[in-house]
């Protein structure tokens, strides 16, 4: 999961290959909440892990499941079957409402004393109707804060009151579905002698959800009859039956990304668009009728039982006016597909959108403008008519990564005039499909990279969405950016790149501990590190099994971090260095660290040689007595003696054989800016780099929202 402040999508291109999506959010929350109610284990194969089923995990554990989480995705819950909850307990419910509501009904039915409460947005998300039907059936609810929103509190602590069951219960569907989810959920808790009927007043919204939930209910055993999604009947006698063990599907609104990826994004060469793993279009799940928009549009969707494989068809995209009611969290997407279509599309009949993880119309409306597009909204509609020529007043910013007419084709196609977009750095409102939507705007034919403020809201669903994306799509290799951080021995550049590298999600090459991999690579295998072993040592650099992860370094299996730090390995590094040919031998595995979303690599060469059309490239130096008090400092707290004269006259040795080596020697590219960091601090240093590269994006800062 990417946890940085922001997170900066190069333009984007072409995809292939295929995505593992991970489990329905709608339907692991249903299934945790149906084993806690059941007797006996259930297995549930492929829960999705995220910020939503954490909540109600935990929730489950503390009213007193067992939870068993040993088996990775697989997750084993003991249901407490006829037993009383764990309480007084205070959950904390997030910003889930497949946990907030389901378990509001469902502790109220079980009995005892608990406190639900949410993040700020879950206490402005409405949960009256809920609340008023319970209330309805005799139970004590009360709210903490707001009438009618969350925090509250179920006071049963006597027991479950004598429900009043006898007339069907009435609850409003106009608002969310998940109040009438929520009832069928947990009255079969009350049916065990007589059946439960249940209304729904008013314009039921979301049906495919209730959907969702009466399928799931019959794996549990409780078979709901409904009249038109009006009338609901729980029968007599209803008993939560665990079905054992129960798999869940892909997330259908996950899927609603990458099928648009599919439909947006050229075919890498020789490939047929992306294929999805582990959900197919017989999915039980409402969103999956997401892909019927997406064929609208010009998308080619194709599928089995477990898979779609989506291929780009009619292009520009086609503009649609939809009906969204059955797919209100899919239908986000629909409106940043609509920036690729050839006309005005209009989402309808999508109210629920205000009182979601943020008000979704007005947040979709503003980071839509900010791309270019002109966007109408109304209570319950969005219109968004894409970037055109017409509406364009000014190209990107200096300093933007406009174009270049020499340049290779940048669009995704050939939508509208690429001067009607516009660098926006888009604020998410903690709304993880606001941040997942508006990836697919990185595809735009202005070749203009997009920002993406708090890519961790993501968690919510999709803890990994940002890896996923990357892993299917590709872009030149100049879109990528690269920013070097160059300078001699104990300057500090490992550090603050990796710093940089971190502040930014970029990934981190660190080029010197190559050449100290290298060096302890041949001498582990026997080969001393001089001109006569030279042919041997660059072979085996060509395919060095490294990696950097974590702060670790990593040789094949081996986390030889250590082993590379001592001043031994860096002389034999520098030894190593000066060997030509395993210059060239590592030239192209370091070329193999630019991938998205970009690269910070420190070394000696990186902007010289190794990355010369780096957009940012710094040298970063100190004085020789700062740097030989750094390294003296370094040394003593691992624990090593050393004097600062031999240190400095070391690096100063160093310095001389670097800078007069006839291959690339060190020193600052043409276009390096130079920072000496003798006075600074790290965070001072790393800030001065990161407001360099600031300077160069085209995003204007966004206001804090
Ligand atoms: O029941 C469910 O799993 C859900 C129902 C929908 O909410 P509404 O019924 O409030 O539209 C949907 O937006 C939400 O993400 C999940
Ligand atoms: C509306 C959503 O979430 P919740 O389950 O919290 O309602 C959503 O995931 O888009």
């Amino acid at each position: 999961m990417y946890s940085t402040a922001f997170l900066d999508l190069p333009p984007m291109q072409a995809v292939s290959g295929e995505v593992h999506l991970p489990g329905s959010k709608s339907i692991s929350n249903r299934v945790l909440l149906l084993a806690a109610l059941s007797r006996g284990t259930t297995t549930v194969h492929d829960l999705l892990a995220s910020d939503d089923t954490r909540v109600m995990l935990d929730a489950l554990r503390q009213i007193g499941c067992v939870v068993d989480e040993t088996g990775g995705s697989t997750v084993c819950i003991t249901g407490l079957g006829g037993r009383a909850p764990l309480s007084p307990a205070k959950l904390f419910m997030g910003n889930a409402g497949t946990a907030m509501r389901p378990l509001t009904a469902a502790l109220a039915l079980l009995g005892g004393e608990f406190e639900l409460s949410g993040v700020p947005r879950m206490h402005e998300r409405p949960i009256g109707d809920l609340v008023d039907a319970l209330r309805q059936l005799g139970c004590q609810i009360d709210y903490l804060g707001n009438d009618g929103y969350p925090p509250l509190r179920i006071a049963h602590a006597q027991g479950v009151p004598a429900l009043a069951l006898s007339a069907p219960i009435r609850v409003r569907g106009d608002v969310s579905s998940q109040f009438l989810t929520a009832l069928l959920m947990a009255l079969p808790l009350a049916a065990a002698t007589q059946a439960v009927v249940i209304e729904v007043v008013g314009e039921l919204i979301s049906k495919p959800y209730i959907a969702i939930t009466l399928q799931l209910l019959a794996r549990f055993g409780i078979v709901v009859e409904h009249q038109n999604w009006q009338r609901f009947t729980i029968p007599a006698g209803s008993k939560y039956q665990s079905p054992g063990s129960i798999h869940v599907e892909a997330d259908a609104s996950s899927a609603s990304y990458f099928i648009a990826l599919g439909a947006i994004a050229s075919s890498a060469t020789g490939e047929k668009g992306i294929k999805i793993q582990g959900i197919g279009l017989d999915s039980i799940q409402g969103d999956i009728r997401f892909v019927e928009a997406a064929r609208a549009m010009g998308a080619v969707v194709t599928g089995g039982a477990n898979w779609l494989q989506i291929e780009r068809g009619a292009w520009p995209l086609q503009a649609i006016d939809l009906d969204c009611n059955h797919i209100p969290d899919a239908a986000m997407t629909l409106a940043v597909m609509a920036l690729y279509a050839n006309g005005t599309t209009t989402l309808r009949n999508i109210a629920s959108w205000r009182v979601k993880e943020t008000d979704r119309i007005a947040a979709m409306a503003t980071e839509l403008r900010k791309l270019g597009a002109t966007v109408e909204e109304g209570a319950d509609f969005i219109r968004i008519t894409p970037p055109a020529a017409s509406t364009s007043t000014a190209g990107p910013p200096q300093g933007a990564s406009a174009p270049s007419e020499d340049s290779e084709p940048r669009a995704a196609g050939s939508v509208g005039a690429p001067s009607g977009w516009k660098p926006a750095s888009i604020h998410t409102y903690d709304d993880h499909r606001v941040a997942m939507c508006f990836s697919l705007a990185a595809f735009n034919p202005a070749g203009l990279p997009v920002r993406i403020e708090d890519p961790k809201c993501v968690a919510k669903t999709f803890p990994d969405y940002f890896e996923a994306l990357f892993s299917v799509t590709q872009t030149a290799t100049d879109h990528i950016p690269v920013i070097c951080i160059d300078g001699p021995t104990a300057s500090g550049k490992g550090t603050v790149a990796a710093a940089v590298a971190q502040r930014l999600g970029y990934r981190f090459l660190d080029s010197g501990a190559m050449y100290r991999i290298t060096a302890l690579a041949a001498l582990r295998a026997g080969l001393a590190i001089d001109e006569g072993h030279e042919a041997r040592i660059a072979a085996m650099a060509q395919n060095l099994p490294v990696r950097f992860e974590g702060g670790k370094v990593l040789l094949g299996g081996d986390d030889v971090t250590d082993a590379i730090r001592t001043e031994e390995a860096g002389m034999n590094a520098s030894r190593v260095s000066a060997l030509p040919s395993v210059r060239t031998a590592l030239v192209q595995l370091q070329h193999s660290f630019r991938r998205l979303p970009g690269l910070v690599a420190d070394g000696r060469d990186m902007g010289t040689v190794i990355f010369p059309d780096a957009p940012l490239k710094v040298y970063l130096t100190a004085s020789a007595a700062c740097r030989a008090e750094r390294r003296h400092k370094q040394l003593i707290s691992k624990g090593f003696s050393a004097s600062i004269e031999d240190l400095r006259a070391d690096l100063e040795a160093r310095d001389a054989r670097d800078s007069t080596r006839s291959v690339a020697p060190l020193k600052p590219a043409q276009d390096a800016l130079v920072l000496d960091n003798s006075t600074l601090t790290i965070d001072e240093a790393v800030n001065q780099v990161l407001a360099w590269w600031q300077e160069r994006q085209p995003f204007a800062v966004s206001a804090p929202g």
